[in-house]
């Protein structure tokens, strides 16, 4: 069946907005024409002048099942990433049993197919159970629908397990993707080294534990030639490193989080465990590098790390509480806003590093407006505003640090391959 919206704001390859229909047949965008052309057939969605983009993509985020279901679901993970404007996110394998098996690829993939709401890309395991041991069986996961290998979550502590990782995914052209942590540099600390944590008697985590890994993975990268894929990049010096590395060829790409573009540590209000994740949150320095990275292109993309965890767990406190923030629903008003909206970054390079870039990276059908392409659509009010209310999630998690912001640039309408997987009521004349 076919389906056309009308009266929708395109970015065009200059940057600036132009009047569109887009005209959606079996599920693919079959053309893109003005707006005052008559199109036949089909049912008409006024999109009343709102922006249209493709289909948000996160590469980094954690669902849950199997094994953590009271935190999400598949389905409540899935539904929250549309609401939030996604139709594409890649799941990370910290699960329980941990996804080092096909089976559990497997169960995923069907998990989601049930859901019918977002695709959703597995990650498998780098070691069994992610103990930083053995080698999964990389060429069964593949075979199975992994995308990639990592071990998100905690970081491969040896360096010749990650230099075997990476010369079997080089040979079978898979990425290698990773959480750049050194535990021996950081041993329980909460947050980050630096004047919250000492103000408040806690142990900081240093920089150099990411950047330890990102520098030891990088020549490891050359060595074998892999994809490597760094996971939330949060450091000035893992930037430094990245930004050499794509200087001279080496096959590296990365990833940032808006909490990293946002908030320091110095923002932190208090002991709340809804400010503590993994990387934490680092110095206005760090914040700044970022930002200046993801401008110039040595961080490819923005990830959500969408992490959801129970009321009950992070009332444990700032030390006990797990690491992890929910990402989904506030991702892009949250760029929007304090990116877009202040002139630091074009609405087009924004929707690119959420769309575009992801899909290059990983090599994903995806991520563009053109005929020919999957109707993966998102509509997006750039001028509403409204308030963080975490109540409001289709996530299961409400940990959040931005409850009470005020934001714009809401999504209201997500289309996967020319279905409504999302809608805000407001949007005239939609209907499931
Ligand atoms: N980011 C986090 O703080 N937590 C993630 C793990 C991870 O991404 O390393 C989680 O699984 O909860
Ligand atoms: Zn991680
Ligand atoms: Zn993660």
């Amino acid at each position: 069946m076919n389906v056309i919206i009308k009266n929708a704001s395109v970015l065009n390859a200059e940057g600036g907005l132009e009047r569109k229909a887009v005209v959606i047949e079996n599920g693919t965008i079959s053309s893109i024409v003005d707006d005052n052309e008559a199109v036949q057939g089909g049912e008409v969605i006024d999109a009343g002048g709102k922006l249209l983009i493709p289909g948000l993509i996160d590469m980094h985020v954690h669902l849950r099942e199997p094994g953590f279901e009271h935190k999400e679901t598949i389905e409540t993970g899935s539904r929250s990433a549309a609401k939030g404007g996604y139709t594409t996110i890649a799941c990370m394998p910290n699960t329980k049993p941990v996804t080092d098996s096909p089976e559990i690829v497997t169960f995923i993939k069907d998990k989601a197919r049930e859901a019918g709401l977002v695709k959703v890309l597995p990650y498998a395991a780098i070691t069994k159970e992610q103990k930083g041991g053995e080698l999964t069986d990389f060429a069964a996961l593949k075979a199975a629908g992994a995308i990639g290998f990592t071990d998100d979550g905690v970081g491969v502590q040896t360096a010749q397990t990650m230099k075997d990782a990476m010369a079997l995914a080089a040979g079978m052209n898979m990425p290698v993707i990773a959480h750049c942590e050194d535990n021996s540099l950081v041993v329980g600390a909460p947050v980050a080294e630096g004047s919250f944590a000492r103000k408040h008697g806690l142990k900081g985590i240093p920089n150099e534990s990411e950047a330890i890994h990102v520098g030891r993975d990088i020549l490891l990268a050359e060595a074998t030639g892999v994809h490597y894929h760094v996971c939330h990049v949060s450091t000035e010096q893992s930037i430094r490193l990245i930004r050499q590395a794509k200087q001279i060829g080496i096959k590296v790409t990365s990833e940032v989080c808006p909490h990293h573009l946002l908030l320091s540590e110095e923002d932190i209000p208090g002991l709340d465990a809804n400010w503590k994740m993994n990387p934490p949150l680092r110095s206005r320095r760090d914040v700044e590098a970022c930002i200046e990275a993801l401008l110039d292109g040595t961080i490819d993309m923005i990830v959500t790390d969408h992490a959801p965890h129970s009321a009950e767990e992070k009332a444990k406190g700032m030390q006990l509480a797990p690491f992890g923030i929910v990402g989904f629903e506030t991702a892009f008003p949250l760029m929007y806003t304090k990116f877009v909206a202040t002139g630091q970054m074009s609405l087009a390079l924004l929707v690119q590093r959420m769309t575009a870039d992801p899909a290059r990276v990983f090599a994903l059908n995806a991520g563009e407006l053109k005929p020919g392409a999957p109707a993966d659509l998102t509509l997006i009010d750039l001028d509403a505003e409204k308030e963080v209310d975490p109540e409001s999630f289709a996530s299961k998690g409400r940990n959040t640090p931005f409850t009470g912001w005020k934001l714009k640039g809401w999504p209201v309408m997500t289309v996967n391959e020319g279905r409504i997987v999302w809608s805000e009521e407001a949007v005239a004349g939609l209907k499931d």
